[in-house]
């Protein structure tokens, strides 16, 4: 190769097809003729890179700061690379922002990449060469042939965890800690490429509908007549919606809750490793806010506190969180501007003004030690929801002058409490999910969390105040059953994928076949994970329906929540499939060979 950058058997990291990721990759030649590379990737991948699609480990060690065993010294290669880096075109001034948004989109589109046909399995030759590369990917894959469960035909191996022992299996991360960066794809990118829920315009009318569908939702709920059609004849004046003293009670909540957060009582967690290596540090103590919480409620109800005043005022009380999410998120998106680039939420950096204030600047935004993101996600709308519901529950007693709560009231109430008590005790579980992981905090989920979650959510309890719902005892064992059948699908499939991204090895995962990725992680391909690629939405969806149904058939309103669930888990699978293709490429193909169907087995 005398022309070419890298050698033979050189270790350095190549672009995956179509996305702006690199991976570790071996240099196996060079065509002088295509001037194409061909690397090898950890997970047996072969293909053909251009000289642009390489760069040296050196330069990306240095750039992702993480802990290195053996340093190297400076070499003009890696201060080329470093005064290259991506992360410089964000230091940019704003008036250079859009030439080097163009710039990276075009960079991204010129990516060529050949996949190569691998040779046959069975090739001696070929596997020899393979085991003598020293990846432990191809070493996997080398005991999965032994065992007789290669997938046909397939560049992947579907393999029983268990037969290969636990040891075997932690291997991979163990080379992980030790010197190899493969598990966290290293990313160059810095600004967005790709603009989510329809870029610009699309988070602009989103800002505008939203918050006006959670009002005509409440207005709908509340009044006699709640179908669509009478909506129009009644449109709340105003000055209605305002009362200084609910918005007072809705910042004493907030205040309450941030403060039980901040006790330092319950464990401290580690997040997942961010862009430069480090985790940061959560309080998980969202089960004793829970329990403090109702307490404190049940203390302020002996006292004589009237909890249906949250009924009566319902549509200040939400006007209140709009405002309040609101001006969370004009700070958070003021404060953004003296974050660093590592900061930074990818989704939220494409410099489109609207568009960054929807989807939120910063990934983990803390003052101090508190983490604003988690404190919403998971406490004032979550908790504020069992509260609502329960003084919903008051108050249709005290509207339909009923001595104990309908059957209906109890049940939307038992089974939206198990839902957040199950999010709660599981709080930890939020750290590995898409919004903590990968979205800022802007608009969508500060709006979210503090006005939609409880505002919206609480809609069936909302509903039945005024609009009790007989329900037979034959009917309501149907209910009982679809809620523990959607609870057992979603805590399952949820607790299995948790377990597998904590400890690969975890004996209770361990019957579980799962495919190997090129980043190291796994995926899981049977159980519940092979009948569907989310059973945790489909869970969700049915619980959902099981608390939507107890409403009756009269209107379509308390279908709401399930309405919007399915729609969001929709698009939700659209964006993480999306992700999934570009971290894992064929590895994800494959697993959409074997697993068909997104979320509804047979339908979808
Ligand atoms: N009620 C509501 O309003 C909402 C509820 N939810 C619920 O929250 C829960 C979490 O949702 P969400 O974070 O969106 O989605 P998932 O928990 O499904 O997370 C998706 C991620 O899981 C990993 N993954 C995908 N397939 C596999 C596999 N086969 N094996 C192992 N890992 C896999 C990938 O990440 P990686 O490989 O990087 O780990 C992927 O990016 C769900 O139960 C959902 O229903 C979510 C949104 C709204
Ligand atoms: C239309 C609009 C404004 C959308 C914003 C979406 C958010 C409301 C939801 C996105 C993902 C969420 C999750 C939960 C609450 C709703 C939001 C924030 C969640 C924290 C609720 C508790 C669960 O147990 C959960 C941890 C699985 C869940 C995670 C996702």
């Amino acid at each position: 190769m005398p022309s070419s950058r890298f050698q033979r058997g050189d270790v350095v990291m190549g672009r995956w097809p179509g996305s702006s990721l690199f991976y570790e990759v071996k240099v196996l030649g060079y065509d002088a003729k295509t001037q194409l590379y061909t690397v090898i990737y950890k997970d047996g991948t072969e293909l053909e890179l251009k000289d642009a699609d390489i760069k040296s480990t050196t330069g990306f060690r240095q750039g992702s700061g993480r802990s290195r065993s053996r340093s190297r010294s400076r070499s003009p290669a890696r201060r080329r690379s470093r005064s290259r880096s991506p992360a410089r075109t964000t230091r940019r001034s704003p008036s250079r922002t859009s030439v080097a948004r163009k710039d990276k989109l075009k960079e991204v589109l010129e990516v060529q990449l050949t996949p190569l046909k691998l040779p046959v399995e069975n090739n001696s030759n070929n596997k020899h060469e393979k085991k003598e590369e020293n990846d432990t990917a191809n070493r996997e894959n080398e005991k999965t042939e032994a065992e007789g469960e290669s997938h046909a035909g397939g560049r992947y191996n579907l393999r029983r965890r268990k037969e290969l022992g636990d040891a075997k299996i932690a291997e991979p991360e163990k080379k992980e800690a030790e010197a190899i960066p493969l598990a966290a794809p290293v990313t160059t990118t810095k600004i967005t490429e790709e603009l989510e829920f329809g870029g610009r315009i699309g988070v602009f009318l989103l800002m505008l509908v939203l918050p006006v569908m959670v009002l005509a939702l409440l207005i709908l709920c509340g009044q006699e007549d709640a179908s669509l059609q009478s909506l129009s004849l009644t449109l709340t004046a105003l000055e209605t919606l305002w009362d200084w003293q609910v918005f007072g009670f809705v910042l004493l909540w907030l205040l309450f809750q941030a403060i039980l957060a901040l006790l330092p009582v319950g464990k401290v967690v580690e997040g997942m490793p961010l862009k430069n290596g480090k985790r940061l540090k959560y309080r998980i103590n969202g089960f004793y806010a829970l329990v403090v919480s109702a307490l404190l409620v049940g203390v302020a109800m002996h006292q004589g506190v009237d909890l249906s005043y949250i009924h009566t005022h319902f549509l200040q009380f939400y006007t209140s969180a709009l405002i309040i999410s609101l001006l969370l998120s004009l700070y958070l998106f003021v404060r953004a501007r003296w974050a660093s680039d590592e900061d930074r939420a990818p989704a939220g950096s494409s410099g489109y003004v609207i568009y960054d204030f929807f989807m939120g600047r910063e990934l983990n935004p803390r003052i101090k030690s508190f983490d604003v993101k988690f404190f919403c996600e998971m406490r004032p709308g979550l908790i504020g929801w069992i509260l609502i519901n329960l003084a919903m529950l008051l108050a249709e007693m005290k509207v339909q002058q009923l001595e104990a709560p309908s059957p209906a009231m109890i049940l939307v109430n038992c089974f939206q409490f198990i839902w957040v008590l199950d999010g709660l005790w599981h709080e930890e579980k939020l750290l590995t999910m898409m919004d903590m992981m990968y979205d800022g905090f802007g608009f969508m989920l500060a709006f979210g969390d503090l006005a939609w979650v409880p505002f919206s959510f609480t809609c069936q309890a909302y509903y039945l105040v005024n609009h009790p719902n007989e329900l037979s005892m034959i009917w309501m064992a149907c209910l009982i059953t679809l809620f523990g059948i959607g609870y057992y699908i979603f805590r399952k499939a949820n607790s299995q994928k948790f377990a597998l991204r904590r400890n690969p090895s975890d004996p209770k995962i361990s019957h579980l076949k799962t495919i190997p990725t090129a980043t190291g992680k796994n995926l899981l391909v049977s159980g519940l994970w092979g009948m569907v690629r989310h059973p945790n939405y489909l869970g969700d969806i049915i619980m959902g329906l099981a608390w939507s149904l107890p409403c009756g058939f009269n209107h379509v309103i308390p279908y709401f929540y399930l309405i919007y669930l399915i729609c969001l888990l929709i698009h939700r699978e659209k964006r993480d499939a999306h992700q999934c293709r570009k971290k894992y490429g064929s590895a994800w193909e494959e697993y959409c060979r074997v697993v068909r169907y997104r979320i509804f087995p047979g339908i979808y």
